[in-house]
């Protein structure tokens, strides 16, 4: 048996877009997410949020839920489009939903957590000129954290600044997988460097404010690169492959600067970073009190003379879940000691880990979800082991609480430990939940 820390934090998380629905209910507005999935072609057979799991109307049941798994926190993100229907514009009746959320969960004894930003940036953002491609975006962005602090901040222990700035930049504005779907890689860094401005100067405005008992930090998606052998040159591909998906986030964070030689292999395709002012790495430098990390799964590259990045991804060995990602729980454990090694002793949370599998519902009415708990036990043995040799690892949320709206897979992918029927939003606890409430209960895994 495998026993965690007393205090250990496990939870379960969601997003915003994801299950909320409730999309022109009192006063939100577009996000880009309502225009992306509404664009012909961009989403599974042109899934959108409109509905999802209806989380507006059915919160308190979720949150009797969440009490029922037993978690000690709950993570979700606020909707920007709820809170600042247009610029410059509060709208009160979008942050009640919050408070009334929020009072349910303290009611449970259950710990708020809360994301500001997880990807739902107002159509409004976008419109003056193309959203976190605008400098502005940093004013308005401070401008929407500032209100959450002042009207929620004392009731929310911890705070995250951004979800997963990678897919919110490189994957949106570079790659077009998600919204807004351009395909521009200088868009991309330039997205990046203002969602990490934007992000250091949300944690200045947290600590002007003074605000008791909370903490404030930052969630990243962490993608560990392997060289598919040991030549040089696939080396040098993983070195790439580690730039493009952990360091150019992890060091303006953690070290102040943009790693060297992603600057060099970058400024060959996207010319001046004249985007970077004066005084900006200092800022996104500021101190933080934890750093989320979500895991899925690992890179394997080899080298690719031809591709921007000198890389291309190989099949690791590992099964895959529904998404196609290798399942490599030992890499969540070797990305732990990385970080602890060469970035932050600060307290860490997995804000993020689980995986899609094929879900049904059997003639007995349960979801028998074998391979879910077996990917979860794996990585919480990963954990463990890290926690043992000292790691600062202080908490485990489940990715995710309920199935949901799963980004350009729209609902064709299931990631909850509770099953959603979107014909009748009838939930379902998954055999994961009723594992996951049982590692909570003993505080340990067999
Ligand atoms: N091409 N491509 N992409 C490769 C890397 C994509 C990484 N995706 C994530 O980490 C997202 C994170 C998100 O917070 C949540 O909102 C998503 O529902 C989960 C599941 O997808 C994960």
């Amino acid at each position: 048996m495998i026993k965690f820390p007393k205090d250990f934090l496990w939870g379960t998380a969601t997003s915003s877009y994801q299950i909320e629905g409730a999309v022109n209910e009192d006063g939100r507005t577009p996000s880009i997410w309502d225009t992306f999935s509404k664009t012909e072609g961009k989403t599974y057979n042109g899934h959108t949020g409109d509905v999802a799991c209806d989380h507006y109307h059915r919160y308190k049941e979720d949150v009797e839920i969440l009490k029922e798994i037993g978690v000690k926190a709950y993570r979700f993100s606020i909707a920007w489009p709820r809170i600042f229907p247009e610029e410059g514009k509060y709208n009160p009746k979008g942050m009640d939903f919050y408070k009334r959320l929020i009072d349910e969960l303290l009611k449970k004894d259950i710990m708020p957590t809360a994301t500001i930003y997880h990807w739902d940036l107002p159509q409004w953002a976008y419109d003056k000129g193309g959203g976190w491609l605008n400098r502005d975006s940093v004013k308005w962005y401070v401008e929407y954290a500032t209100k959450l602090f002042e009207e929620l901040g004392d009731v929310i222990p911890l705070w995250i600044t951004h979800n997963e700035p990678w897919c919110s930049s490189i994957l949106s504005y570079g790659i077009g997988e998600h919204a807004p779907g351009h395909k521009n890689y200088r868009e991309a860094l330039i997205a990046a460097h203002h969602i990490l401005l934007s992000h250091g100067e949300a944690v200045k405005a947290f600590r002007e404010m003074n605000i008791k008992g909370s903490k404030i930090g930052i969630t990243l998606n962490l993608t560990p690169a392997y060289p598919a052998s040991e030549k040089e040159e696939d080396k040098l591909a993983a070195q790439y492959a580690d730039g493009f998906a952990n360091r150019w986030f992890l060091d303006p964070i953690f070290k102040g600067n943009y790693p060297e030689d992603m600057m060099e292999l970058y400024s060959k395709i996207i010319g001046e970073f004249d985007f970077i002012k004066e005084g900006d790495l200092e800022t996104i430098s500021v101190p933080i009190d934890f750093l989320g990390v979500n895991y899925y799964t690992r890179s394997i590259v080899k080298y690719n003379e031809d591709s921007m990045l000198k890389a291309e991804n190989v099949p690791g060995p590992g099964k895959r879940t529904e998404m196609g990602w290798e399942i490599s729980p030992e890499s969540l454990y070797d990305l732990l000691k990385r970080l602890d090694r060469e970035y932050t002793k600060l307290p860490m949370y997995i804000t993020e880990n689980g995986a899609a599998f094929k879900d049904e519902v059997t003639e007995d009415g349960r979801v028998h979800d074998d391979e879910r708990i077996e990917y979860i036990k794996e990585h919480l043995k990963a954990a463990a082991k890290f926690i043992g040799e000292g790691g600062n690892l202080k908490g485990y949320f489940v990715w995710s609480l309920m199935d949901n709206f799963e980004w350009a897979h729209g609902y064709s992918k299931r990631f909850g430990i509770v099953y959603v029927d979107y014909e009748t939003q009838k939930r379902i606890l998954k055999d994961s939940a009723l594992w996951y409430k049982e590692v909570i209960q003993k505080n340990s895994i067999e």
